[in-house]
C-alpha cells in the first residue's frame, strides 16, 4: 500500500464525520547554488521539486467541544500522538487564555517555550531529536493559528526526510497552509489549474503561510535563511537574498538527477558548524561567502540568457571588444578548453590575445552552468559541509563529464547532477551510481508551490 492509499484508508476509517476536511501539499526544493552562504546574507538560487509533502486535516464539528481530540500522525517519523482538548487546556493554561491571531507571529517566542516544555514531557524518553522538532513545530503552528480545538492530522511525504530536499520546509508550509485554510484566512484563485483537486492560493495568503512556515522552520533549523520555506510556498525558480525573492523565468529548461547518499545528517547542526567556522576565520569565510554570491548572480544571468549557444571568442572577435570584457572571456574560454582536455600553450598568448583555437567554438549555456555548479561544490567543501560519499558521487558523474554538487545542508543527504538535454547514456550513469550503492532518481524543477485541496462540501465558491 503506498502513502496515499494508506492515508485514504485512514481518513475513511476515522474521518467519516461531517466536519471539514482539508488537504494541503507543498513541494520540496533543490538549491542550485548558494546554500549556507545564504544564511550569512548572500544570494542563493533554488527551485521547487515535483515531490510533495501532503497534510490532511479534519476539524470535527463544533459541538464535539473539549471532548474532542487533537491527534497527530506523522508516519515518516513513526509518531502518533493523541490528547483530548480538555487535557491540552489543563496542561497548557497559559495558551488556553490567549486568543490565537493567525495574522501575526508577534509573541511566538513565548508560545515556543511553552510548547517545547510540553513536548519534552509528553514524548517518549527515547524519541530522537528529529521527531521532537517535528512535533514541536506542528504544535506551535496549531496553537498559534487555530488555538486548542479538536483536530485530526496526518502528514505524509514523498520527500526523504533530512536529505537536503527541504522536507522540513515542505512540512511547515503544508501544515501552515492547511491550518490557515481551516482558520478561514486564505483566498483562492477562482480557476484551479490542476483540475478540481488542487486550488492555487492568492499571494496575500501565501505571504501569511510563508511567515508561519518560517517560524516553524526556526524550531527545526535554529537559524534558517528562509529560502527553503519561500521556494516551497511560492514554487518556481527563485533568487533569494536577505528575504527578498526574485522569480527567475528562465529560458533554460533544467533536467537533473538526484542521488541520495543515505548518510543521515541534521540541517541545524550543519548550519551551526558553518557559523562556528565563520567565527573562527571571519575574513576567509567572508571571502568564500562573497564568491558564492557572485556565483549565484552569474547563475541567474545564465538561466535568463537566450537558449541559443554562446560563442567562445576567437582572437578576431576579441580585438573588437573592450579590454575588460576580453580578459573575462579569455579566462572563461581557457577554462573550458582545459576542462575538455585541450592543451593551451600559454607561450603563444600575447597580452590580451588568446592563442588561436583550431576553429570558433560554440558553447551551450548549460556548460557555463555546470562550471558554476562545480565551483559552488568546491566552496561548500571549504565551508566543511561536504562528505566522502558526496565526493564519491561527484567523481562518478565526472567520468561522464557531468557536474554535481550537494544540495541543501550537505554532510550527506542528496547530490544534484545537472543533465544535458542531449545526454543519451543516463542509464549508464545511474547504473554506475547504483553499483556504488547509491539510490538515484530524475526529478523536475520549477513547478507550483503550495496548493490546497478540499473534500466534501466546503469547496470555496468560485
Ligand atoms: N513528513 C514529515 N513529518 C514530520 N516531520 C518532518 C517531515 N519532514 C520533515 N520533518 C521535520 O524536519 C526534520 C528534517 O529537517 P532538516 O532540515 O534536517 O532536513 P531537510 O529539510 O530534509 O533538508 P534541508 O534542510 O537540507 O533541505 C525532521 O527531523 C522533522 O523534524
Ligand atoms: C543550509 C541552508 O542554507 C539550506 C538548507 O536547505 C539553510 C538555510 O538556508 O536555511
Ligand atoms: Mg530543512
Amino acid at each position: 500500500m503506498n502513502n496515499s492509499e494508506r492515508m485514504d484508508m485512514e481518513l475513511d476509517q476515522t474521518w467519516m464525520q461531517t466536519g471539514e476536511v482539508v488537504e494541503s501539499r507543498a513541494p520540496g526544493k533543490v538549491i542550485i547554488c548558494g546554500e549556507h552562504a545564504v544564511v550569512h546574507g548572500t544570494g542563493a538560487v533554488a527551485a521547487s521539486l515535483n515531490r510533495y509533502t501532503v497534510v490532511r486535516m479534519n476539524r470535527p464539528p463544533a459541538h464535539v467541544g473539549d471532548n474532542g481530540v487533537l491527534s497527530i500522525h506523522l508516519p515518516e517519523l513513526e509518531v502518533r500522538l493523541k490528547w483530548t482538548v480538555a487535557y491540552l487546556k489543563q496542561s497548557l493554561p497559559s495558551l488556553d487564555q490567549v486568543q490565537p491571531n493567525p495574522l501575526t507571529s508577534v509573541g511566538s517566542e513565548n508560545i515556543k517555550i511553552v510548547i517545547s516544555e510540553f513536548v519534552e514531557k509528553e514524548m517518549p524518553r527515547n524519541s530522537d531529536k528529529g521527531s521532537i522538532g517535528g512535533v514541536q513545530a506542528f504544535l506551535f503552528l496549531y496553537v498559534s493559528i487555530l488555538g486548542l480545538r479538536p483536530l485530526e492530522a496526518v502528514v505524509t511525504s514523498e520527500l526523504p526526510v533530512g536529505a537536503g530536499l527541504g522536507s522540513s520546509a515542505a512540512f511547515c508550509v503544508s501544515v501552515s497552509g492547511a491550518l490557515l485554510t481551516l482558520a478561514g484566512k486564505l483566498d483562492f484563485h477562482p480557476q484551479s489549474s490542476d483540475g478540481i483537486r488542487w486550488k492555487d492560493i492568492l499571494d496575500t495568503g501565501l505571504d501569511l503561510v510563508n511567515m508561519w512556515a518560517f517560524e516553524g522552520e526556526k524550531i527545526i533549523h535554529g537559524k534558517p535563511s528562509g529560502v527553503d520555506n519561500t521556494v516551497s510556498c511560492y514554487g518556481h525558480v527563485v533568487h533569494f537574498k536577505k528575504g527578498q525573492i526574485t522569480r527567475i523565468d528562465g529560458q533554460v529548461e533544467l533536467r537533473m538527477l538526484l542521488t541520495n547518499t543515505k548518510v543521515s545528517r541534521n540541517t541545524k547542526a550543519l548550519v551551526a558548524g558553518v557559523g562556528e567556522r565563520a567565527e573562527r576565520h571571519p575574513e576567509a569565510m567572508a571571502a568564500v561567502f562573497q564568491a558564492v554570491d557572485s556565483i549565484s548572480d552569474e547563475v541567474v544571468k545564465v538561466l535568463q540568457s537566450p537558449i541559443e549557444e554562446a560563442t567562445v571568442p576567437t582572437p578576431e572577435t576579441i580585438s573588437q571588444e573592450d579590454e575588460e570584457q576580453k580578459a573575462e572571456e579569455r579566462n572563461f574560454a581557457q577554462s573550458l578548453f582545459m576542462s575538455e582536455g585541450m592543451v593551451i600553450n600559454t607561450s603563444k598568448t600575447d597580452g590580451n590575445k588568446l592563442s588561436a583555437p583550431p576553429r570558433p567554438k560554440r558553447v551551450h549555456v548549460l556548460t557555463r552552468l555546470e562550471e558554476l555548479i562545480c565551483m559552488n561544490q568546491g566552496l561548500l567543501q571549504c565551508m566543511g559541509v561536504s562528505h566522502p560519499t558526496i565526493e564519491h558521487i561527484c567523481q562518478i558523474t565526472s567520468r561522464f563529464n557531468l557536474c554535481s554538487k550537494l544540495t541543501g545542508a550537505g554532510g550527506g543527504g542528496c547530490v544534484f547532477t545537472l543533465l544535458p538535454h542531449d545526454l543519451k547514456d543516463i542509464q549508464k550513469v545511474r547504473h554506475q551510481l547504483q553499483l556504488a550503492g547509491f539510490e538515484c532518481f530524475e526529478a523536475a524543477m520549477g513547478g507550483k508551490g503550495l496548493q490546497i485541496g478540499f473534500r466534501s462540501s466546503i469547496l470555496p465558491s468560485p
